[in-house]
């Protein structure tokens, strides 16, 4: 997968290259361009936004420095990417976001600050036919798009095969049954007086698996009884109807 950064803060997305993600891109995974978006204005201040049309507070990004920006990054490679704005003003980005992208050959993320970019450029990029995504991460208030870009390309390269050790812990997480995971322990027994849940040091993997999955419901129906709703009626056996 290639990943395209658009940014004017390129330092901003450095975190990119430590740790899990870094490992992927050493191991050619994942192909990672950071770009300026100052590289492509032409004015000494190196303008990258004016005031809002209509008035009001804030300032926009200019299309002309965006289009110039987008036409160059997508004429670096041949794949088309799915375009991902950013935007407080998106669909929500969820797991099932993250899988869908996961399959994509190239991602092509623009982050917008101040209030946003000029509507004009998404609207061009789709009526050349480009997939542009304008995703949300939560409902708050962000400065730019690049937090909400290190949230999002470590859900989606995680998932690419290789990248993670045991590609069974991706079948595990939380969402990707639809419930949130259930508390987790390691050594010691006991401690500060507290102790391990007996089941868990059983040996008994049936009984182990139902108290895991007791815990998941109990945790999703107390803290988010809406994903518990979108359940599909199969996705509960009758144990889970019985917990
Ligand atoms: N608040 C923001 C400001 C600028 C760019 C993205 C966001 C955002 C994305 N998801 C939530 O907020």
């Amino acid at each position: 997968m290639r990943i395209d950064v658009i940014t004017i803060f390129p330092g901003y997305l450095a975190p990119l290259r430590e740790a899990l993600l870094g490992r992927a891109i050493a191991a050619g995974l994942v192909d990672l361009d950071v770009h300026d978006l100052r590289d492509w204005t032409h004015d000494v201040h190196q303008a990258v936004d004016d005031a809002p049309y209509g008035g009001g507070p804030g300032m926009v990004m200019r299309p002309q420095v965006w289009g110039e920006a987008l036409d160059a990054v997508l004429a670096r490679d041949a794949r088309t990417p799915r375009i991902v704005v950013p935007t407080p003003a998106g669909r929500p980005f969820t797991q099932a976001t993250a899988q869908e992208w996961a399959g994509a050959e190239r991602l092509l993320f623009a982050c917008g600050r101040y209030e946003g970019i000029d509507q004009r450029v998404v609207d061009d990029a789709r009526g050349r036919g480009l997939p542009v995504d304008e995703v949300s991460i939560g409902d708050y208030v962000l400065v730019g798009g690049e937090a909400a870009v290190l949230v999002m390309v470590e859900a989606v390269v995680r998932l690419l095969p290789g990248v993670l050790g045991n590609p069974a812990s991706a079948e595990q997480d939380s969402f990707s049954d639809g419930l949130l995971e259930g508390p987790a322990y390691t050594r010691p027994e006991t401690w500060r007086g507290l102790a391990v849940p007996e089941v868990l040091r059983s040996g008994n993997h049936a009984a182990i698996a139902r108290w895991r999955r007791d815990r998941a419901l109990e945790r999703t129906a107390q803290r988010r009884p809406d994903l518990l709703a979108a359940l599909p009626e199969r996705a509960l056996d009758k144990a889970d109807r019985a917990f």
